[in-house]
């Protein structure tokens, strides 16, 4: 089994910055009101080693603090990380791992059942590209993945299929709820508060009679200048001294 203690240096200097990361991003769940009980997870893969952490399954967010987070191989397989040999990774982990192994890209996955986003699974229907946020953030509609059970690589593989080539960072898993994907964890929890924001939207809209859909090259031209234009480019100040 790989031992953390046995990893060179900066390797377990990644592993704690991980640690750190994904315990705080945790606490984003409930203050977003994306989560019940402990019914969420945030995971990210470790930068320049073939592993990732993400949180143990069914401990309260009060509690999930750095040291207990757990560190897991690309098979989802938990390593010697130095926590309680008791202490389970995530029931979603091995859905994590399957996207780790097979979109390279990927550095940051979160899963939550989110009320909106969730009665959108339930009915097995996308959410269609109706709002200028929608357009910006997701590139087009909510997909819906495939039925899947739980404990296996069959989460994993519904997220993997959906999401390869789509320009949506979220994915409606069937009767389950989303999944969304990222840069790194930061991204994945953003993906996963606007895809609650506008799923709630369109629901609301909906009830006031048919949502008007964004014309494609519309969309198109949104999405540019949000990934591309919005917010503050260039270097920081800290890097310009
Ligand atoms: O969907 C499920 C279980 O049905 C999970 O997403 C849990 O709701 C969160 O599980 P842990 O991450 O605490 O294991």
């Amino acid at each position: 089994m790989i031992r953390l203690d046995d990893l060179a240096e900066d390797v377990r200097a990644a592993v704690a910055a991980a640690r750190e990361r994904v315990a705080a991003l945790h606490a984003e769940l409930p203050r977003n009101e994306l989560v019940v009980w402990t019914a969420g997870n945030v995971s990210e893969r470790v930068a320049g080693a073939d592993l990732f952490v993400i949180k143990p399954s069914g401990v309260s967010y009060d509690e999930l603090a750095p040291e207990v987070m757990v560190v897991c191989d690309l098979d989802g397989t938990k390593i010697d990380d130095g926590t309680d040999e008791r202490l389970q990774p995530s029931s979603d982990t091995a859905a994590h791992a399957y996207v780790y192994r097979h979109m390279p890209e990927v550095g940051g996955v979160v899963h939550t059942h989110s009320t909106y986003a969730t009665a959108w699974a339930a009915r097995r229907e996308p959410v269609p590209c109706v709002l200028t946020m929608m357009a910006d953030e997701f590139g087009g509609e909510i997909p819906v993945g495939p039925f899947a059970l739980i404990g296996d690589d069959s989460i994993g593989r519904g997220i993997v299929e959906t999401l390869s080539g789509s320009r949506s960072r979220a994915v409606l898993m069937a009767n389950h709820g989303p999944f969304t994907i990222g840069k790194d964890a930061r991204a994945a929890v953003k993906a996963a508060v606007m895809v609650e924001e506008v799923a709630r939207t369109v629901h609301i809209s909906r009830q006031l009679g048919e949502p008007t859909r964004i014309p494609q090259s519309d969309i198109d031209s949104l999405y540019e200048r949000y990934q591309n234009v919005y917010g503050q480019h260039g270097p920081s100040e800290e890097q310009q001294r």
